[in-house]
């Protein structure tokens, strides 16, 4: 499928190059706009209905930079659609018992649909203590473990689903992507991205498969897949040669790499190299402007869930 631009754009490069097909880009950026006017509307018909307003509660401990500016970001996102944000900045060295004491006062007040715990948690801090303190009602990240269990089990639904994995799958939704009878790959297996993500496209009637790192042939099974979800954190580890031509890619990946001509310093890739899984995809998100912008539109979304469910507002 060699074409005339491909040949136009470098004859030195024009060997390399053996199909210039380019996959639809998946805007994640674009999607969760529009989302969050959507949910900018229906707050507002709530509050002048029965005259709530949604709250979301975020606790962040430490003051680790990139932390810090995702929880600025949340706010900025709540404020934005009309949701209220409270918010808790405790020192590094705050106990377990202080920040479990704030997670108790937001579970008993009204005024708070949602709670979140900025992660990752100091290293003196063991975050399933926390994480099992949530209200399983108020959860809007679904790392509590009895929401992750109930997605893991048929007939049992959580309360919230992980914002992460729910934005990939709202953006297959949103661009069309057939799931039921598919074959779908997830590489990487943590419990807020990877595992979620392979249950929600099991429980959409996929083929699940899951790569990680002590998989013999990534490369084969991955392959095989209709619809890939990278979430592994490793720059550039899924390359054209993975993909099966016209498959969906949802890039999960965040990474910075050096680049002294970006004015920070670095610049964010995905965990798929996408100059060449975009000659062979049929749909990719990019990074940034994938699922990135996706996580925080579902959070807003868990948050009004949460609130409509707890006020009975339908
Ligand atoms: N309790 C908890 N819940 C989380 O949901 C949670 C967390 N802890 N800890 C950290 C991770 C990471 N995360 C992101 C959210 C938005 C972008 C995002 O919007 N990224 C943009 C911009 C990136 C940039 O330019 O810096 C993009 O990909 O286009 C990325 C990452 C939520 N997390």
């Amino acid at each position: 499928m060699a074409s005339l631009s491909a040949a136009a754009a470098s004859s030195a490069d024009s060997a390399t190059i053996s199909a210039d097909a380019c996959a639809k880009v998946i805007d994640g950026k674009l999607v969760a706009k529009q989302i969050r006017e959507e949910i900018a509307i229906e707050i507002a018909k709530m509050k002048d209905a029965i005259g709530v307003v949604p709250g979301l509660a975020v606790i962040l401990v430490g003051s680790r930079k990139d932390s810090q500016t995702y929880v600025r970001n949340k706010k900025k996102a709540c404020e934005a659609v009309g949701i209220k944000s409270y918010e808790v900045n405790l020192p590094e060295d705050t106990s377990e018992d202080e920040v479990l004491k704030h997670i108790a006062t937001f579970n008993g007040d009204p005024s708070v649909h949602g709670i979140l715990v900025q992660l990752p948690l100091p290293h003196h801090m063991n975050d399933e203590n926390i994480l099992n303190a949530v209200s399983i009602e108020k959860d809007v990240d679904g790392f509590h473990p009895l929401n992750i269990g109930r997605l893991a089990m048929q007939g049992r639904d959580p309360f919230f689903v992980p914002c992460t994995p729910k934005g990939c799958m709202e953006l297959l939704h949103r661009y069309g992507v057939e799931i039921k009878g598919k074959r779908a790959v997830v590489i990487g297996r943590s419990n807020i991205v990877g595992m979620p993500a392979a249950l929600l496209l099991q429980k959409a009637n996929a083929t699940v498969s899951i790569v990680h790192s002590k998989t013999k042939n990534p490369e084969e099974i991955t392959r095989q897949a209709d619809i890939v979800i990278a979430a592994v954190g490793v720059a550039n580890l899924v390359r054209g040669s993975w993909i099966k031509p016209g498959a969906s890619i949802i890039d999960v990946g965040i990474n910075p790499v050096d680049d002294p001509e970006s004015p920070r310093g670095y610049r964010l890739v995905g965990d798929v190299c996408y100059e060449e899984a975009s000659k062979v995809a049929g749909a990719i998100t990019p990074v940034p402007g994938g699922v990135g912008p996706m996580t925080i539109a579902m959070l807003l979304s868990n948050t009004l869930e949460s609130a409509k469910r707890i006020h009975n507002f339908k």
